[in-house]
């Protein structure tokens, strides 16, 4: 009996207490990319919402720069439905910047090269990624670590509800990528953006994410990290990679932040839908 009274209620309550999942920033039903008679991928269902960190992950050649693209409109689609949220703001971090190393370019002119921004919302970007004294600094004689930071500052100026990192930590090292793997984490958290990240990864990926889309030409398996790695699809195209990023990994669903920032306490046996961050439990190596 009581239970039927919970269960009036909880349809008596009002609309606004419900929590609120956010419209997505994009989304994709069925996507693919055809080059001739050769698809590059094809059948990509994927959703990022605001707050979100989706990973793409893959061998190489399985199609997550395509994927990228095509989700940006850089290429075109196929087949496929493919939303944005109009006007969408969109930072973008790509997999390569070659820099002329004859050219003079400091980190504050890197800044300005895409567009006009003052010295306030320069400061502002450098300090956001904690490279705020290097500004001065040629690009040509920063660190892995710092260049990457300069670049992800670049695509913050424009204030994205959107950052896509296309493997955000290469050239850094290990305890360098770990550092920049948090940051991103804290932007998510700092700004509400959506992520987009392609990432190689695993045990981080694990960790820092709350959606991973596994490709392999197709989406092989997709869903939260834990849904992910105990998928014999994703066990099958990493083997012994997957077995160890598995045994570190360990999700500890605690709360959800809802769309109006509050966050509540939540069950562990809760389903892993859309529209939740969630706070992270992971053992060292
Ligand atoms: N313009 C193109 N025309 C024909 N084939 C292409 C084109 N661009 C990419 N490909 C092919 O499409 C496939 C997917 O490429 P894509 O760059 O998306 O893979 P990826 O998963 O990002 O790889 P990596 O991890 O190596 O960066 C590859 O087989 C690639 O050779």
């Amino acid at each position: 009996m009581a239970s039927v009274i919970q269960a009036v209620e909880e349809v008596k309550r009002p609309a606004a207490e419900a929590p609120q999942i956010e419209a997505p920033l994009i989304e994709a039903s069925g996507l693919g990319v055809r080059r001739g008679t050769h698809w590059l991928v094809r059948g990509v269902d994927l959703t990022i919402r605001p707050g979100e960190i989706v990973t793409l992950i893959g061998p190489n050649g399985s199609g997550k720069s395509t994927t990228v693209k095509a989700l940006l409109g850089i290429l075109e689609t196929s087949e496929g439905c493919l939303s944005r949220q109009p006007g969408l703001r969109i930072g973008y971090v790509p997999q390569k910047l070659s820099v002329d190393q004859t050219m003079p370019l400091t980190v504050r002119r890197l800044m300005t090269l895409t567009g006009r921004h003052d010295r306030a919302e320069i400061e502002a970007a450098l300090n956001e990624v904690a490279i705020a004294h290097l500004a001065e600094r040629p690009v040509q004689q920063l660190s892995g670590g710092e260049f990457q930071r300069a670049l992800l500052a670049r695509a913050l100026i424009r204030r994205p509800q959107l950052l896509v990192l296309d493997e955000p930590v290469q050239g850094v090292d290990f305890a360098g990528e770990i550092a920049l793997y948090e940051l991103i984490h804290d932007i998510r958290e700092r700004l509400g953006c959506g992520i987009l990240m392609i990432s190689h990864d695993l045990h981080i990926v694990m960790g820092q994410t709350d959606t991973v889309v596994c490709l392999n030409g197709h989406v092989c398996c997709s869903g939260t990290p834990q849904v992910v790695t105990a998928s014999p699809e994703y066990r099958a195209l990493f083997g012994s990679r997957a077995a160890s990023a598995l045994a570190i990994y360990r999700h500890d669903h605690d709360h959800v932040h809802l769309a109006d920032g509050r966050v509540v306490a939540h069950d562990h046996e809760h389903d892993h839908s859309r529209g939740h961050k969630h706070g992270e439990d992971h053992d060292a190596g």
